[in-house]
């Protein structure tokens, strides 16, 4: 398959409410889309980078220079490629694994298209629908967290993910609890707002039978994420620490996780993504799809990934709604708390012509 043109589009999505972590507040999600038109089909790619580097080094713009500057040029240039040979061209080119996620994603996209392949049979899904769980943000209030709970279970998830930091964990994670009761899928999300000095105050989160607690330590503090594996009852599951099969596989053999939350973006595709799945199956590590606020294009590439056979914990793949208003793609709508797993060739789904350009904010042609 020859790349004849690559265009990378920014896109600007107002979010129906702020989102807010202990990264901080999100009022929008300024997207990257990367669209890619070979010899054989065109396929569409996302980029998760974010608005800042507070989730990880990349931020869009850096995202997109680097596409302009060193990764889409070597790929023009190649005569015939594969999704598979991507990486290997990219890989003079250290780090930015959101770019080269989201061009590897439409290169991925293009061939499957044009072998009449879906995402879920490219990548070995064994599910047609996959359950949903839901992130919810740090609130103002306990009882505002409770309404929006109450909302969410209402619309059908099956398991509610809280983000948490230091000064909003026990006190929301009890009334959660305490309300919804015990058979509720729980969990917390720290993106990193913990230190080793907090390991006896999070080990009182051991008290509210989470399925997890997600990312408390930097990412780079695999030991001391392995401290609290052992003082803790409550399973650790890492994010921003696991950027690759061999550091999945690292992490594990330090016993720093139990569980690894896996997003395409943040380990450079879906083809790595699709080895950390591997990796930890073999390691009897369980996983679930993590989510950046895509939009319809990356949803549809991670519901396909959501449905291998060792993504057995809900995940962070919601539904459209959960962000945006109106999707650039058909949404995807919540059933009885799960989502379909697109059937149709490559993502099954692409951007609404007139819905993508209202909300471009600008159009980059790259061609040999
Ligand atoms: O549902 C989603 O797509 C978002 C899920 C979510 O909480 N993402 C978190 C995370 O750290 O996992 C996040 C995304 C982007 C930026 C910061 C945090």
């Amino acid at each position: 398959m020859k790349i004849e043109r690559v265009t990378l589009r920014r896109i600007a999505l107002p979010l129906v409410s702020p989102f807010r972590t202990s990264l901080g507040i999100e009022y929008d999600r300024p997207a990257l889309l990367v669209q890619v038109t070979t010899s054989d089909a065109e396929g569409w790619g996302e980029c998760v980078a974010g608005a800042d580097a507070s989730y990880s080094s990349e931020y869009v713009e850096g995202a997109e220079d680097v596409l302009i500057r060193h990764l889409v040029p070597p790929l023009l240039a190649a005569g015939s490629l594969t999704a598979h040979t991507v990486a290997p061209l990219l890989a003079g080119v250290k780090g930015h694994r959101m770019a080269k996620a989201a061009l590897e994603m439409a290169v991925l996209d293009a061939e499957l298209r044009g072998h009449g392949l879906s995402f879920a049979t490219g990548l070995g899904a064994v599910a047609d629908s996959v359950p949903s769980g839901v992130s919810v943000g740090i609130m103002d209030s306990v009882p505002e967290l409770l309404d929006a709970v109450e909302r969410y279970l209402a619309q059908g998830y099956r398991r509610i993910k809280l983000k948490i930091e230091p000064g909003w964990d026990l006190a929301p994670v009890r009334a959660v609890r305490e309300r919804f009761g015990d058979d509720l899928l729980l969990q917390v999300d720290a993106n990193a707002a913990y230190t080793r000095a907090d390991g006896r105050h999070l080990a009182r989160l051991d008290d509210f039978d989470l399925l997890l607690i997600e990312q408390p330590l930097d990412e780079e503090d695999l030991l001391g994420h392995a401290a609290l594996v052992r003082s803790l009852r409550t399973p650790i599951c890492l994010d921003e620490s696991i950027v690759s099969a061999r550091s999945a596989a690292d992490a594990i053999a330090l016993g720093a996780c139990q569980i690894v939350n896996v997003k395409p973006g943040r380990v450079g595709g879906y083809l790595e993504a699709r080895r950390i799945h591997d990796v930890c199956a073999a390691s009897g590590v369980p996983v679930w799809c993590g989510g950046m606020l895509e939009t319809g294009i990356g949803r549809a590439g991670n519901l396909a990934l959501a449905a291998l056979p060792n993504f057995t914990l809900p995940g962070d793949v919601s539904a459209s709604d959960r962000y945006y208003e109106t999707d650039i793609t058909e949404p995807f709508v919540l059933r009885d708390g799960n989502l379909p797993v697109p059937t149709g060739p490559g993502l099954g789904v692409a951007p609404i012509p007139h819905v993508l350009d209202e909300v471009t904010t600008s159009v980059r042609e790259l061609s040999n």
